[in-house]
């Protein structure tokens, strides 16, 4: 089988690609202007050559999969062999092909990220933080709430309702929230968030009924669904291509670090009469500093496209982008425009409809879906909330009095771990770390399982008896293979889920980033409500080998269907997946971008290279 696949634009003629560059020249991010203009000199003489010569090359081949009639026109004007890639492993042709993102190539690689960009990061992924704190608090607030509710111990089937309910809440919001941001910008909806994280905290700080507890975890559960998707969305919208997906695991790092502050506060808090009030009294700290930002800050680039209203679009570009020419700002917000102009339908709910539509039916789109549901589901049905919901509990039941200082061993695990995969998501690749996280977890969860059994846990009614009593060495085995399972969990499957935003076109961006977010908080409800049941109807040891029988299926499920997209462009991750997963073609691209990389570094200079296509035998 010979499976050709078109894989990046960098060349179109007579327009600004022509300064574009390879992503080796990620190396001048950072460079002074003077090298950029030299640079780019040097860039522009050594495209002229290379005109000239591929007019000799023109037409050599034309049959590759295109994804519209533009890029074929396209490749019919311009085709190109890259003979150091053919030496290499004779399988990369080079191949001219439209890219969505073209001149976000110029900008990204002739630009250092600005503290604009910084800014605009930090204050999206307090969002991160939100939903960090806010699911993670609950495990602590379970424990010191005692009789704090209608005068009575907590059943389980209550502490389910109010786990659940905040996952509930964002479920339901995640479902319209990537419509909602195109409709009315990422911004107000985020702060339209801040109103729910508000309110919600407001009805749980006062509550001394179930109820308005439980109504209380709902509505701020609304925010969670906003902001967990919104977030990434933003960031991938504002950053620079080549650092995207770090910036976007920043909102992940946040995540995984408000989720460890909530459980050292919990510990602090947790012998303080109305301690767990206080806790949640806190997270109301993030939710007005991020309001307060987003009155001075704009939206995103692409969302005044949306909305026509190019000026800002451009004044936007220019403080991101400080030392990019008004020019290159004017083509980028162009192509924007133009891409914008490819979402059929009269008004909102026609466009809405089509992308559906478009989302089911383009191969390509329904690939992504795959994945990127399928990525979530799997975050999920692995368990790894069940743990942070319930750590307390599980901990108190093997015998460890001070249950929240383990429980800060383990979120500390997760996110030191998630810090890791921040340097390594680009580097290793997202589908390598997913590879070792997955069968790393799945080990962890076989033997956790094992040392239950041994443990002898029953649940009877609302509490669990241990069959030896106390503290035990098969304890210590629970927990430190709770924390072996952590680092993998959050090393792979806890962050690269969250990367979901590259997997989709723009037209169909927030649609497909909502089915995804979706899957994720109905996976998150259903492990939050029927965790404790399922320990009690299944045993702690059925549990965690269903855990771990999970966790292995999904090893496979990744092995054969997600492709690498580390160094990918948006436009090659849609040619990757048009005729299958193409694991092997994704690998090679991302090797060949890495290359490109270290050759960049090594020159510290801008270097011309058309596009490239991987030809997969
Ligand atoms: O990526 C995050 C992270 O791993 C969190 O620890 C977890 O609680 C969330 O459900 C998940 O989406």
């Amino acid at each position: 089988m010979k499976s050709s696949i078109a894989a990046t634009s960098r060349w179109t003629k007579g327009r600004f690609s022509n300064f574009f560059s390879s992503p080796a020249d990620n190396s001048d991010v950072g460079a002074s202007s003077t090298d950029q203009s030299s640079a780019q000199g040097e860039e522009l003489h050594h495209r002229k050559h290379c005109e000239e010569e591929n007019d000799g090359k023109r037409s050599k081949k034309s049959h590759v999969s295109t994804s519209t009639m533009q890029i074929q026109n396209r490749r019919d004007e311009y085709e190109y062999e890259d003979e150091d890639e053919d030496e290499d492993n004779g399988r990369i042709v080079i191949k001219p092909v439209n890219d969505e993102d073209d001149t976000s190539v110029i900008i990204t690689f002739n630009q250092s990220i600005s503290p604009f960009i910084i800014t605009l990061t930090f204050v999206a992924s307090i969002s991160g933080f939100m939903f960090g704190y806010d699911t993670g608090y609950i495990s602590s607030a379970l424990i010191s709430i005692n009789k704090d509710l209608d005068n009575k111990v907590l059943t389980y089937g209550e502490k389910e309702i109010i786990t659940a309910a905040t996952s509930l809440g964002a479920l339901i919001t995640s479902i319209g929230a990537g419509t909602a941001a195109d409709v009315f910008g990422r911004r107000p909806c985020l702060m339209f968030s801040n109103l729910m994280f508000l309110i919600g905290a407001i009805l749980q700080i006062t509550a001394h009924r179930f109820w308005q507890m439980a109504a209380g975890r709902l509505i701020m559960g609304f925010g969670v669904g906003i902001g967990s998707l919104i977030s990434p969305l933003f960031i991938s919208e504002i950053a620079p291509k080549m650092i995207r997906g770090r910036l976007t695991v920043i909102n992940s790092l946040w995540l995984t670090g408000g989720q460890l502050i909530a459980y050292g506060c919990g510990a602090g808090l947790n012998h303080v009469k109305n301690g767990w009030r206080i806790l949640v009294g806190l997270s109301l700290i993030p939710t007005v500093l991020q309001f307060s930002f987003f009155c001075f800050l704009p939206d995103t680039p692409r969302y005044y496209v949306m909305k026509g209203d190019l000026e800002r679009a451009k004044m936007v570009l220019k403080r991101s982008y400080v030392n990019t020419e008004d020019e290159i700002i004017d083509q980028k917000v162009d192509e924007l425009a133009s891409l914008n102009q490819s979402i059929p339908g009269k008004n909102a709910i026609v466009r809405f409809w089509n992308m559906v539509k478009k989302l089911h039916t383009e191969p390509s789109n329904f690939r992504a879906l795959i994945i990127g549901c399928g990525l979530q589901a799997i975050q999920q049905f692995t368990g790894w909330n069940s743990l942070m919901y319930f750590s307390g509990t599980i901990f108190e039941t093997v015998g460890f009095k001070n249950s929240s200082a383990v429980s800060i061993i383990v979120s500390g695990t997760n996110f030191v771990f998630t810090l890791i995969a921040f340097f390594c998501i680009d580097k290793i690749g997202r589908r390598y770390i997913l590879l070792i996280g997955l069968p790393g977890m799945t080990m962890a969860l076989v033997v956790c399982a094992i040392a239950f059994h041994f443990l002898g846990i029953k649940f009877d009614g609302a509490s669990a008896v241990v069959a030896s009593a106390g503290f035990s060495s098969w304890g210590i085995v629970i927990i430190i293979f709770i924390i072996v399972y952590a680092a993998f969990y959050a090393l792979g499957i806890g962050t690269v889920p969250w990367q979901q935003s590259e997997l989709f076109p723009q037209n169909v961006r927030g649609v497909g980033t909502s089915y995804a977010t979706a899957t994720n908080w109905a996976g998150s409800l259903v492990i939050a409500s029927t965790f404790l049941t399922m320990l009690q109807n299944i045993t702690p040891t059925g549990t965690f080998a269903f855990f771990a029988a999970v966790a292995c299926l999904s090893t496979v499920f990744c092995y054969f269907c997600y492709p690498e997209l580390s160094g990918l462009e948006l436009e090659e991750v849609q040619t990757i997946l048009k005729d299958g997963f193409n694991i092997k073609a994704s690998k090679a691209l991302a090797k060949k971008r890495k290359q490109q990389v270290a050759k960049g570094v090594a020159h510290h200079k801008l270097k011309f290279e058309p596009t490239q296509e991987i030809v997969e035998s």
